[in-house]
Order: structure tokens, then C-alpha cells, then sequence
């Protein structure tokens, strides 16, 4: 299975992916899934959130803006999706900064992602280790995760992926890194939880080859990220740029952004 397949199959299927994400990042994430060739709903109340998991190819659930309601629509969406067989992906933005959030992260890790998708800072500390992370923005490199990574990956036998200059991703076993994008993405909000949807849409399309899809979608953001810096006059022009180069992405350009850990 090729990259550029996986992309293909994605833009002909156009699976439906269930987003619980952040406020900031909503509307983003919604327009860089429709840009990729995915089918995005933006839906958290605990009242409507299981029921939708099962109609969804894949739920993604990302603890930003989180409340306890929210949490209560999470719980929801990632037990249906574990239910009805559907992969989802965790992305526990800044869950080390306050005691609400490392708690909601620990009870949603109990409930077995497929994928667990953020920063150094935050994938550092989620294995347990030191980080210097401040709020939402990394304050670690991928390198100095790495091994954090691979021993979460091990514990939680999700698919561990952290993302910065170059990206780092592993089941445990095997790991590729992931090259490209560009500087500007950490200075455009909800870039990381965008990606996190877009993880949503390929392990949707293979879901029983979760790293290969979780690259695919690294490698998209890799590659638009890079060409979206060419042209960009700064993070404002960079945003929509990047948008529309998803929506142009060649999928042969994949395979080059990728290469053995
Ligand atoms: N210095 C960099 N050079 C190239 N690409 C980068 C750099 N920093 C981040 N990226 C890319 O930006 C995207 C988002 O990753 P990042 O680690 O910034 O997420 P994040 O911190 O969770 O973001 P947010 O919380 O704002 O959504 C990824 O595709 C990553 O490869
Ligand atoms: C800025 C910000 N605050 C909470 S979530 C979010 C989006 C980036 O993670
Ligand atoms: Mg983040």
C-alpha cells in the first residue's frame, strides 16, 4: 500500500470523520479535511456524540477547549467507536498544565486509542517523563521524544505519533520519520489539531494499517506545509496557501517525505 494510494482512497471515499475538537481549531480542521478529500462533522454534546461515532469512519477527539460536558461527549464517541469497531485518535493538547485535563487525558487513554497524536512537550510527559512544555506550544524537540514515544507506544499499544520540525512516528515496533513542512506551521493555530483530523480521515480509509495511515497523513501536511512556505508572505497568507495546497497535493510526492526511524 503506496501513500499516494492510501490518498487516492481517501479523496474517492470521502470518509465521514467525527471531530471533537477545540473551539480554535474547529473551523480550520473542518476546511483542511474538505481540502484533503474528507467528509468533517464538528460534533461534541454527550446528548448526540455516541450515536454519531457509529456513523463515522473514525471519531478524533482533542481535549483543547475542554469542559466537563465536552469530556462527557468524549467518553461517549470514543466507547461507541470502540464498540462498533471504528479507530479513533487522541490528541491531549497541553494535559500536563492543569489537574482537570491530566485526569480527562488518563481516563481517555483507559478507553484505547488508536492513535495518539501531539507535540514533544506533550508526548514527553504523557510517558510519564519531564517536559518543558507551557500551555498549547512545544518546548521540546521531536528528538529528546522519541523515546518517550516508543515506550507509550509499547504501554498504550496505540500508534504514537509526535509531530515538530521533523516528524516521529511508531507502534512500538517500527517508526518512520516524516520531513517537510515549514517554520511558519507552529506560528498558524490548530495546525496540530488539524493534522489530528486528517489522521482521523486515513486511519477511516485503513484502518488496519494505522502507522502507514498516520504517515500518510504526516506526509501530506509535510509536503502542502513546504509548499505553502514557498509563496507565503507570513503565517496569515501561509494558512490559506497551505489549504490550497492539500487540495492540489500529488500524491506522488509522498513517498519522498518518508523514511525509516
Ligand atoms: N519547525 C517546523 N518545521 C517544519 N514543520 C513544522 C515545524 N513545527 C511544526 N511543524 C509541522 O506543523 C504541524 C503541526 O505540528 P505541531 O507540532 O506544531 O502541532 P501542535 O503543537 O500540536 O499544534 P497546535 O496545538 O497549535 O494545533 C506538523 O505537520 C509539523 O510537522
Ligand atoms: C490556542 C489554543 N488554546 C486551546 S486549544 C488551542 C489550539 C492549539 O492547540
Ligand atoms: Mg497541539
Amino acid at each position: 500500500m503506496t501513500y499516494a494510494a492510501l490518498l487516492d482512497q481517501l479523496r474517492r471515499e470521502s470518509p465521514l470523520v467525527h471531530c471533537i475538537t477545540n473551539y480554535v481549531a474547529m473551523n480550520f480542521a473542518a476546511n483542511v479535511l474538505l481540502a484533503a478529500g474528507a467528509s468533517p462533522a464538528m460534533v461534541h454534546a454527550p446528548e448526540e456524540a455516541g450515536e454519531f461515532a457509529r456513523i463515522a469512519g473514525a471519531v478524533t477527539i482533542n481535549i483543547g477547549t475542554l469542559s466537563s460536558h465536552w469530556l462527557e461527549g468524549m467518553r461517549a464517541a470514543a466507547e461507541a467507536a470502540n464498540e462498533s469497531g471504528k479507530p479513533w485518535v487522541l490528541d491531549p493538547v497541553a494535559h500536563f498544565a492543569t489537574t482537570f485535563r491530566s485526569k480527562a487525558v488518563e481516563e481517555l487513554l483507559a478507553l484505547r486509542p488508536t492513535v495518539i497524536r501531539g507535540n514533544a512537550s506533550e508526548i514527553m510527559a504523557l510517558a510519564g517523563n519531564a517536559s518543558s512544555g507551557r500551555g498549547v506550544d512545544s518546548g521540546d524537540s521531536v528528538e529528546r521524544a522519541e523515546a518517550s514515544a516508543t515506550s507509550l507506544a509499547q504501554r498504550t499499544r496505540a500508534v504514537v505519533a509526535i509531530t515538530g520540525e521533523v516528524d516521529f512516528v511508531t507502534d512500538g515496533r517500527d517508526a518512520l520519520r516524516i520531513a517537510g513542512g515549514s517554520a511558519l506551521m507552529p506560528k498558524v493555530t490548530a495546525m496540530g489539531c488539524a493534522l489530528t483530523c486528517l489522521i482521523g480521515g486515513f486511519v477511516a480509509v485503513a484502518p488496519a494499517s494505522p502507522l502507514i495511515a498516520t504517515a500518510s497523513a504526516l506526509a501530506c501536511f509535510g509536503v502542502a506545509g513546504s509548499q505553502a512556505a514557498q509563496q507565503a508572505a507570513g503565517p496569515g497568507s501561509f494558512a490559506w496557501r497551505f489549504i490550497d495546497a492539500l487540495a492540489a497535493l500529488d500524491g506522488n510526492t509522498l513517498q519522498a517525505q518518508v523514511m525509516p526511524a
